[in-house]
């Protein structure tokens, strides 16, 4: 198969992250021979600095929020204390568990298939390893992922400065910590760092926070967030180190200055192309220099390169890359034939207490929108969780959900229930012709459902029950 430097494939993929293992395995099992290359194997992002170590974090704030929910309901919990090195220690543990167990699943990947190294394209359809060897494959999937944005002044904080990629090595909770960003990270980890007893202040130069469109979701979100946190959007944020502290100064919408013991940046994940030379490549670029593609089959123009996961830059988000190293396996393998594959319904959940979701569409032409209020809704009053709102958007004339924006308690449950629904596209009228339980946060729904219904000529279910039980 091989000469002594060149070694030769059907499909080699780069970056043994999520989606690239995916690619992987969908090439493999679709007849290809194939070579995985990464330079470390170390367990996905996922699985070592993100989905996974942040929501062991998010567990942990949300036990300390429990305690405190207890005295509503007359439970009286003596003096709390957060022991912080405790429920680090448990994060890394627990976390050191997952990337242990996708290493022992990477392991089972035939070792001549790993090669362990960075690779770089020399041509469209050849990459240069780090060790002096060459790949020559017929079809190429890029799947390298995304990195830390860490803008020069805060790179000049040196360790005060952290990131997705360190903020869960520190041993000790921070006293006072500044998070700069309020997508995805910034809100999960400003809240849950808040909820364990640090001094969260949360700074974005936007104001919206995790992107979400509609303004009255987005006002109920700011109300919960301000319980926690200190919450400064529109503003330009500078930092300067002072001591071993971290003062930041803030102009815009608000002004003023602080001291921190650590700032979070969290200003986003651009895709991870450096060093890649994709220009030897020969592909067409957009203009964030990611190579243009076709989402249905992630090949790249019209060459022999594939790419998927966050380098896309597109959705990324976990099940995406997954979805898309599959798709890209699967294209790569079948190249020159396309094989295209239907996408999801865009879809994010931000795992906030509660969740914040955005699911599909939020305006079309001739879109109907129906809200929920969940400050009053039976069972998230029952449970003390009674805050949020919720957005239904639908099509006219016929009333078929393409979108949803909302905050609301048990909104990772009920953004599963929207986007598959949406996905279908089914219509407010069909999700009414089904069940809701009495009582339950679904039951929210349906008044969002209704208010689509009752803001166009769709009629609502036939023989069925236009009123509501108590509380619903
Ligand atoms: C803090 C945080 C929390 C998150 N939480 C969630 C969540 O709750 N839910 C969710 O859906 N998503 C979440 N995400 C997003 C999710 O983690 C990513 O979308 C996903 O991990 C991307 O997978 P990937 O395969 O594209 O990249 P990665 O897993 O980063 O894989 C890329 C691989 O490419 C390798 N590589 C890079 N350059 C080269 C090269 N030149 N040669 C060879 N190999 C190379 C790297 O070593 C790496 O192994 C979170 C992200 C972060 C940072
Ligand atoms: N639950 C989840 O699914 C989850 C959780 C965490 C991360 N992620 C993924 O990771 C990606 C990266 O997350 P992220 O939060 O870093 O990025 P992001 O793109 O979601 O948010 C970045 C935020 O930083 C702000 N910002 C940018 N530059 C700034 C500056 N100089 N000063 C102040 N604010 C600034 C932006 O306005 C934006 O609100 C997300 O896009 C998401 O897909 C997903």
């Amino acid at each position: 198969m091989n000469d002594a430097e060149t070694l030769r494939c059907d499909v080699a993929v780069i970056g043994a992250g999520t989606a690239g293992l995916a690619a992987e395995r969908a090439a493999r099992s679709n007849g290809a021979s194939t070579l995985l290359i990464d330079p470390a194997f170390d367990g996905t992002t996922c699985a070592t600095v993100g989905c996974m170590p942040s929501k062991l974090l998010i567990a942990a704030a949300k036990a300390r929020h429990a305690v405190d929910l207890a005295d509503t309901f007359g439970i009286r919990v003596g003096d709390v204390r957060i022991d912080g090195t405790a429920v680090l220690e448990r994060v890394r543990h627990e976390r050191d568990r997952f990337a242990e167990s996708t290493r022992k699943s990477i392991a089972n990947i035939p070792k001549s298939i790993r090669i362990t190294s960075k690779a770089r394209f020399a041509a469209p359809d050849r990459l240069l390893l780090d060790d002096g060897r060459t790949i020559a494959a017929r079809a190429i999937v890029i799947a390298t992922g995304s990195r830390p944005v860490m803008p020069g002044p805060f790179a000049a904080l040196g360790d005060l400065a952290l990131t997705n990629e360190n903020v869960f090595e520190l041993k000790k909770l921070p006293g006072r910590l500044a998070v700069v960003g309020s997508g995805a990270i910034g809100l999960e980890l400003a809240q849950a760092f808040a909820r364990l007893g640090v001094k969260v202040a949360l700074f974005d130069k936007a104001d919206r926070m995790a992107k979400l469109r509609c303004p009255r979701v987005h006002a109920a979100l700011q109300e919960i967030i301000e319980r926690d946190v200190d919450l400064h959007l529109g503003v330009e944020v500078t930092p300067h180190k002072q001591g071993d502290q971290v003062r930041i100064g803030w102009t815009g919408a608000s002004e003023g200055d602080a001291l921190f013991d650590h700032v979070l940046v969290a200003v986003g994940r651009p895709p991870m192309l450096d060093g890649l030379n994709i220009e030897n490549a020969g592909l067409e670029l957009d203009d964030k220099g990611v190579p243009c593609h076709d989402r249905a089959t992630m090949r790249c123009g019209d060459s022999s390169v594939f790419i998927a996961g966050d380098v896309a830059a597109d959705l990324p988000l976990l099940h995406e890359a997954s979805h898309e190293g599959a798709i890209a396996g699967r294209n790569a393998a079948a190249w020159p034939a396309p094989v295209r594959i239907d996408r999801y319904v865009p879809f994010s959940i931000t795992f906030t207490d509660p969740p914040v979701v955005s699911i599909g569409e939020a305006e079309e032409d001739g879109a109907i929108s129906g809200t929920t209020d969940f400050t009053d809704q039976g069972r998230a009053r029952v449970e003390a969780r009674n805050e949020g709102a919720l957005t239904l958007y639908a099509a006219a004339p016929d009333g078929v959900l393409i979108g949803a924006d909302l905050v609301a308690p048990a909104g990772e449950h009920l953004g599963h229930l929207l986007a598959w629904a949406i996905q279908q596209k089914m219509t407010a009228t069909q999700l009414l012709k089904m069940p809701f339980y009495h009582p339950t946060m679904e039951e929210g729904l349906k008044t969002a459902l209704r208010t689509v219904c009752g803001a166009t000529p769709i009629a609502l279910p036939a023989n069925h029950d236009s009123g509501s039980p108590s509380g619903a």
